[in-house]
């Protein structure tokens, strides 16, 4: 796999995000650690993977990195500024930096479009091109995730759960991100397609230099793909590394833990 190149695209310092928790009480704390003290970097050309049970701040991270959650505390930079007071430029500029891909694509890609006008989308909120050069865009985009062009003409619903991921992808390469965020992006696929959609992300990685941040609670899925391992547990990162460090010689008893309840690749 590829090494990092260049300097990180978004870096976190410290970042903590604390919410009230939705059931307090006497012997439940009031206050939810989801993210507590992590430090972060991604740079393009890396796959970071980041593991860990359900409610361990996956999520969460996510939000902070794609701009969705303002940290309780912490720093956010973007191409080594502070990214938390950006102004507009700066905002659509990290917009077409750093795009997401979430777990469900049933539930993320609006049902009553057609692929053509979700591909389209994007663009025409950022203003890019014109009718035509939109059209080529679409065009490219499909070919780029294997998909045929007479998907263009049909609404998500009319296409298979791996193809209908294969649009999400497309879409978040719409704007030539720096940056993309894999949520959990083939948990909610049947087994019988995950591999190829993991492929499709990794090669997609390598052709067009992309960084990605790939979480997943299933380690042996992160593993395929990652550069690099971020092993969170109750907010925090307890361990990272190449991959063949956290898988040949983990420091942290959690993710020893992990490691003896993996069974198989892809089959959780
Ligand atoms: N808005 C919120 N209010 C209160 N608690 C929250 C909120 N959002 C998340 N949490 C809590 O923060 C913790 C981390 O949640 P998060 O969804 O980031 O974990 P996760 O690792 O992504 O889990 P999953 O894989 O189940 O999505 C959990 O305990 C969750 O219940």
């Amino acid at each position: 796999m590829s090494e990092s190149t260049g300097k990180p695209v978004i870096e976190l310092k410290d970042v903590k995000v604390y919410h009230h928790a939705r059931t307090g009480g006497l012997f439940r704390p009031n206050i939810v650690k989801a993210v507590d003290g992590v430090d972060f970097t991604i740079s393009r050309g890396e796959t970071v993977g980041i593991v860990g049970e359900s409610g361990c701040g996956k999520s969460t991270l996510a939000s902070v990195l794609v701009g969705l959650q303002p940290p309780t505390s912490g720093q956010v930079l973007f191409h080594g500024k502070p990214a938390i007071k950006r102004n507009a430029a700066m905002r659509k500029q990290f917009g077409r930096s750093v795009s997401v891909v979430f777990q469900d694509p049933a539930t993320a890609l609006n049902p009553r479009m057609t692929i053509q006008d979700i591909l389209t989308d994007p663009l025409q909120i950022h203003g890019i091109g014109n009718a035509a050069s939109r059209a080529a865009k679409v065009k490219e985009l499909l070919a780029l995730v294997g998909l045929p062009q007479s998907a263009a003409e049909v609404t998500p619903s009319q296409v298979s759960g791996g193809q209908r991921q294969r649009v999400a992808i497309a879409r978040a390469l719409a704007l030539d991100p720096d940056i993309i965020v894999a949520d959990e992006p083939t948990s909610a696929l049947d087994v019988s397609v995950r591999a190829q959609v993991l492929n499709l992300l990794s090669d997609l990685k390598t052709q067009l230099n992309l960084g990605m941040v790939f979480i997943s609670h299933d380690i042996q899925t992160v593993r395929y793909v990652s550069d690099r391992i971020c092993v969170m547990y109750f907010g925090k990162i307890v361990e990272q590394g190449t991959a063949a460090q956290v898988f040949d010689n983990p420091s942290n008893d959690y993710t020893k833990k992990l490691l003896g309840a993996a069974p198989s690749l892809l089959h959780i």
